[in-house]
């Protein structure tokens, strides 16, 4: 698909980037991506959640790749039988965060740009890909397609985005304190990253 015309300069692959391989303890294609975190929005199976179910994908190239897939649910309507369009950019931030993670973690979005192209009707299926493009230094450059109903039916929605390597200081010092203990993570650590 040709780029955008609005697409950000930002989100253009630099010159320079390289393309990363997935971490040598990541899963290999084929296999599933367990949920990150058992309260995900995304990823966990929690009743309002998106429940999006992972694989790592080939790459032709070598490259990290994910598919992943989406029932799309009567609680998730935006127009009347059509999916919110805000829950597709929020499926393809978990999708893109997800490939990165096989490269590198941890790593939060900086930048998302959504194209939509097709209504989602619900009771469908969303069928997801994510590769990571490449990379250079802390950022990793990212694109995801969503099809409807089938891993090659029709392209409803594609994305890019810009995703940054933040240290794990990034969580010590902005997440909520009870969620971090709950994680086994010390007060006293938390308050050594927020002195
Ligand atoms: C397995 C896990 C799946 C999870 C999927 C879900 C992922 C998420 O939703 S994460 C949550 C949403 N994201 C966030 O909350 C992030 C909030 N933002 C931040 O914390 C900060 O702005 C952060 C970390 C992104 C960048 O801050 P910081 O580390 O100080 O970077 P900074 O020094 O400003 O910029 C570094 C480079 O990135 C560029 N950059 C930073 N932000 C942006 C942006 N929004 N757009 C374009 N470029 C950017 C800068 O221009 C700079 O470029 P260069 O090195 O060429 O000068």
């Amino acid at each position: 698909m040709a780029a955008s015309p609005t697409t950000s300069p930002s989100l253009e692959l630099p010159a320079d980037a390289t393309l990363p391989e997935r971490h040598p303890e990541a899963p290999a294609p084929g296999e599933p991506i367990p949920p990150h975190s058992a309260v995900c929005f995304g990823c966990a199976d929690v009743p309002h959640g998106l429940r999006l179910e992972f694989r790592v994908a080939e790459d032709p190239a070598g490259g990290a790749a994910v598919a992943a897939r989406m029932v799309l649910r009567p609680d998730q309507q935006g127009a009347p039988g059509l999916l919110h369009g805000g829950l597709l950019t929020a499926a393809f931030d978990e999708v893109l965060g997800s490939v990165v993670a096989l490269v590198t973690r941890p790593c939060v979005t900086a930048r998302l740009e959504t194209d939509f192209r097709r209504p989602m009707p619900i009771g469908s299926t969303l069928w997801l890909h994510a590769r990571v493009d490449g990379r250079v230094g802390r950022k990793l450059y990212v694109t995801g397609t969503a099809r409807l109903d089938a891993e090659d039916g029709p392209v409803v929605g594609t994305a890019k985005a810009l995703f940054l390597k933040v240290g794990m200081e990034h969580f010590l010092r902005n997440s909520r304190p009870e969620d971090l203990e709950a994680l086994g993570v010390s007060a006293e650590q938390i308050r050594a990253a927020r002195s």
